[in-house]
């Protein structure tokens, strides 16, 4: 086959463009690399027919490659990036876009003389004809490739994996580049999408994307899972390495080892993938690879020359990173033949397509119009739509044992898509896997609208958020001070800021946030107990046989000469510890029984700002453990502000009561008449501010005059009355809610 007519015609009518001028630029790009243009003397004869068919398309303005051995390359334009990208043989494509258009740009005459320059190909291999008769025009398949074309063992499944910051989202863009999934040079951590995690700087959501890798002249499909770092979200990691075999644990060179890293260790360890170990950032001038190569291997007991050292930055180092992952990840198991079944490990909503499921398929094979069951509910769904991400969407007719990719069911709710259950072919039922650890929230607070008239947009854009997150917990609440709103679970602080820094940015809601607390469990005088996940459920004047705390097992990493100062903090904190390590001569490993209620407040600001930024905490839940807790309440005027009641350890109780006093104080302006501010533990009151009557006459700047101006002040007033909250009779600015959540 040759390329198209209508290629053609656009190669030929851009020809004027290929000058001189343009390959020079492109030596200058790549001197050590022959460039080879398409000119249209040279094109019938030496296009290379076989291996442009599929992927010169009708956006071809594409005019050269540069053909070497070691990494054959496409230069081209943004529009026919796409096409070339999955062309075999091409390990990478650069988008010379940008240079190349203002070339074609140039007006004529201006340019030099058209270069005669024959076209090679830059392909070694023809492209490989379609094996099905599936005709997607996009995406995967337009590339040139088949799901078929990857049985199991050419299939390679992998996470990133590290401590916050070490380097993931770079990294996977650079991984991404190397293949041509994304232009080079584009934006930065591609895969982080939501504006959270952009302004943040953080991953919250894992992300999943379709590689095509040329090693050792075999074309392999790498699917890389980019991960988040933060404690909050190890639920993303733990769910996205179920469908993985193999992790790159990524330590920060200047660094070391810090807490995350080791959990995340032992959540790949635990799942018995195969681990990677590269030591990113060697560009950073306190880099010392050779140090944390010893760490690992002590830490982890992986052997230190195992270590790949990179720069993501850089650049440095990159090019071994796809070739360990083909050599030392093993390929999906699963039983090509077998009756199909699917592993959901993810779940998120768009907005026009509906629920996208990610799924490996562990056996057999999903096709386009399959129905399946899933087993935990018992749902059955016509499979409307399956495809790779590459990173967009690119639909196929099937999906293959041991590959990753999405599909489209018509699911109406992300909440009816458990992760970590497994989906099976109608009537064809499997042995279901194990599953995931049902989520569990840490942290719960009151979400409520800042005036009530805005409710019904709340819990709108709640149901709506919620959809995307479903590791979010929502009830409904009434509270006598806020009135109709919502108590959120989240998975930690962080996620809880994340969930409402969304609601507001995605959905512009405006929201009133109640302390967070954690859950207590009661234990009643007859045995029974109670979970309760509001402060304001704490009962007064009635004898328990037991108050419960759930407790976290902390993992601190820090330089030695602070333990000291990181012993104090904990204790201060009703720690107890329970292992001490030395990691090598400079650095420590401790490990606490926290109170979970102990990490609100600063504990995480307090042990970076006494290790000067140098320690690195993480932690996973423990038991339940008995305290001895009361109830302490803010009241104003003698009544009880019940979004502002918390739990406190009866020993804090006084100290934290008085806090909120004086806080309550500075925060409220002065009313007309006395309002006395007092804090009560279990009922008793423990501490109290007396706040003097005054009179605030918005008409006394106005002087004289205009009635129309005075009445305007007097509405100003009012509207700014409308965004206060009316306890008994004292209005309370949405500023208190806020600075009191942090006393
Ligand atoms: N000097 C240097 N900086 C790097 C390198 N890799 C990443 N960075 C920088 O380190 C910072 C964190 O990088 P990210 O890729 O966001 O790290 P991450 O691990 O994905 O972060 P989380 O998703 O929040 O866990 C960014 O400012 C990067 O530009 C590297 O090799 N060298």
């Amino acid at each position: 086959m040759f390329i198209s007519r209508h290629a053609l015609k656009r190669l030929q009518f851009q020809r004027s463009a290929l000058s001189e001028t343009f390959l020079g630029a492109l030596s200058l790009c790549y001197p050590q690399q022959a460039a080879y243009a398409l000119s249209s003397d040279s094109l019938a004869e030496s296009a290379p027919a076989d291996s442009l068919d599929t992927a010169v398309t009708e956006h071809t303005s594409v005019a050269l490659a540069s053909p070497t051995d070691s990494a054959p390359q496409a230069l081209c334009s943004e529009d026919s990036c796409a096409a070339w990208r999955h062309a075999p043989g091409i390990k990478g494509v650069t988008l010379a876009g940008q240079r190349f258009q203002e070339e074609l740009r140039r007006p004529e005459g201006s340019s030099r003389q058209p270069g005669r320059v024959q076209c090679r190909s830059f392909s070694a291999q023809a492209l490989p004809s379609k094996q099905s008769d599936e005709a997607e025009p996009q995406g995967f398949v337009r590339g040139g490739y088949s799901v078929e074309q990857f049985p199991p063992d050419k299939v390679r499944n992998f996470s990133i994996i590290a401590h916050v910051d070490h380097g993931k989202s770079t990294l996977a863009d650079r991984l991404l580049e190397m293949t041509g999934a994304i232009p080079r040079g584009g934006r930065a951590q591609y895969l982080d999408k939501l504006q959270v995690e952009r302004e943040r700087g953080i991953t919250v959501k894992a992300q999943t994307v379709s590689l095509v890798y040329s090693h050792k002249g075999e074309d392999y499909l790498v699917n890389l899972v980019d991960t988040p770092g933060h404690v909050d979200f190890s639920y993303e990691v733990s769910r996205s390495l179920a469908a993985c075999q193999g992790a790159l644990l990524l330590v920060d060179a200047a660094q070391g080892i810090q807490a995350q890293t080791v959990a995340n260790f032992y959540l790949a360890f635990d799942l018995e993938l195969s681990i990677v170990p590269v030591l990113n950032k060697i560009d950073l001038p306190a880099a010392e690879p050779e140090k944390v190569a010893e760490q690992v291997q002590q830490v982890f007991d992986i052997p230190a020359d195992r270590c790949l050292l990179t720069s993501a930055k850089t650049g440095k180092g990159l090019d071994a990173i796809l070739p360990a992952i083909i050599e030392y990840i093993p390929p999906p198991k699963g039983r090509p033949d077998g009756l199909l079944k699917l592993l959901l490990f993810d779940a998120y909503h768009d907005e026009y397509r509906g629920v996208i499921c990610l799924v490996e398929v562990i056996d057999g094979v999903l096709r386009k119009g399959d129905r399946v069951t899933a087993c935990s509910t018992g749902e059955n769904y016509e499979i409307l739509e399956v495809g790779l991400l590459t990173p967009d969407p690119a639909a196929t007719q099937q999906l293959r044992t041991g590959q990753v990719g999405y599909v489209i069911t018509g699911m109406k709710s992300t909440r009816a898509a458990r992760l970590g259950d497994t989906w099976h072919l109608l009537k064809q039922p499997v042995e279901p896997l194990p599953g995931f650890k049902p989520i569990k929230s840490m942290v719960f607070a009151g979400l409520y609208p800042v005036s009530n008239a805005d409710f019904d947009a709340l819990a709108s854009a709640v149901e709506r958020l919620t959809l995307n997150d479903a590791s979010v917990a929502v009830k409904r609440e009434n509270s006598t001070a806020l009135g109709a709103g919502f108590r959120c679970g989240y998975l930690g602080l962080l996620h809880m800021e994340v969930f409402h820094q969304r609601l507001h940015q995605e959905y512009g809601a405006s929201i009133i946030t109640t302390t967070p607390t954690v859950p207590y469990s009661l234990k009643h005088a007859d045995g029974s107990t109670e979970e309760i996940q509001n402060p304001s459920q704490f009962p007064l004047g009635k004898k328990l046989a037991g108050i419960f705390e759930p407790t976290v097992e902390a993992t601190i990493i820090t330089p030695t000469p602070h333990v000291g100062a990181i012993m104090q903090l904990a204790q201060g904190r009703r720690g107890e510890m329970t292992e001490h390590a030395l990691l090598g001569p400079e650095r420590t490993l401790l490990k606490y029984t926290l109170p979970l209620a102990e990490l609100g407040g600063n504990f995480y600001d307090s042990l970076k700002s006494i290790t000067s930024g140098y320690a690195s905490f993480d932690y996973e839940a423990g038991q339940q453990r008995r305290a001895d807790l009361v109830r302490l309440d803010l009241l104003l005027n003698g009544e009880p502000i019940d979004a502002l009641a918390r739990v406190v350890h009866r020993e804090k109780a006084q100290k934290v009561g008085a806090a909120m006093c004086a806080a309550m104080k500075d925060q409220l302006s002065r009313q007309m008449f006395e309002v006395v501010i007092q804090a009560a533990a279990n009922g008793k009151i423990i501490a109290r501010e007396t706040m003097k009557a005054f009179r605030k006459n918005v008409l006394a700047k106005c002087y004289g005059g205009d009635v129309s101006r005075k009445r305007k002040l007097l509405e100003k007033q009012k509207e700014g009355k409308a965004r206060m909250r009316r306890v008994g009779s004292v209005d309370l600015p949405q500023a208190v809610f806020h600075s009191l959540m942090r006393t």
